[in-house]
C-alpha cells in the first residue's frame, strides 16, 4: 500500500531550507532605465561547488507527468545548484527530501504556482523536473559536466501523488 504524499503551496519559508524560491518579489524590486524598467533584484544565487566548472543556462522542455504519478526515486547535485524558471507561465510540481544518512527522506510536494521558479541548493535531494498539463519549458542554471554531478536514489517503498487542483 503506497503512501499518497500531500501537495502543499510553494512558499519561500516551507522551501527555506531546500532552496530559493524565484518570484518577482516587490520587496526585491527597484526601478531601472529611466523607469521604464523593474528590476527583481537577487533572487536565487547560482553557485559551483569544489572544482571550478561553468554555470551555464539551458532549457529543459518538460513532458507533463501522468497522475495518480509514482515518486520512486530522488536526485541531488552535490557541485552546485539547479534552477528551474518557468517559461511558460504554467505551475509545476517541486519535490524535495531532507538528507538522512545520504538517503532521501519522506519528500514534501509543493506546486509552485503560475510565475515561479526554485533554485535548489547544492547537495538537496529533489525529485527531476514534473510538468504539468502540457509541454512545458524551464530556463535551468546550474554546474555543466551535468553527469559528473548527480546522485540518485530509489525509495524501497515508493510514494504516490493525485494530480493537483489548479
Ligand atoms: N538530469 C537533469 O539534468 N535534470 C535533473 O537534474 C532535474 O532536476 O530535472
Ligand atoms: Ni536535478
Amino acid at each position: 500500500m503506497s503512501t499518497y504524499l500531500e501537495i502543499k503551496p510553494l512558499t519561500k519559508q516551507a522551501f527555506a531550507p531546500f532552496g530559493d524560491v524565484i518570484e518577482a518579489d516587490p520587496g526585491t524590486m527597484r526601478l531601472i532605465n529611466g523607469g521604464t524598467t523593474e528590476r527583481y533584484h537577487a533572487l536565487a544565487e547560482p553557485v559551483v561547488v569544489g572544482a571550478p566548472e561553468r554555470l551555464i543556462f539551458s532549457i529543459f522542455r518538460g513532458r507533463p507527468r501522468r497522475f495518480p504519478y509514482t515518486i520512486d526515486m530522488m536526485e541531488r547535485h552535490p557541485y552546485g545548484s539547479q534552477s528551474f524558471m518557468p517559461l511558460s507561465g504554467r505551475p509545476f510540481l517541486v519535490a524535495v527530501s531532507a538528507d538522512e544518512d545520504g538517503r532521501p527522506g519522506v519528500p514534501q510536494v509543493f506546486l509552485a504556482q503560475a510565475g515561479r521558479g526554485v533554485n535548489y541548493f547544492p547537495n538537496v535531494w529533489h525529485h527531476p523536473l514534473m510538468a504539468l498539463g502540457e509541454v512545458s519549458d524551464f530556463l535551468v542554471v546550474d554546474r555543466d559536466n551535468p553527469a559528473a554531478n548527480l546522485e540518485e536514489k530509489t525509495f524501497d517503498a515508493p510514494y504516490m501523488i493525485m494530480e493537483p487542483r489548479l
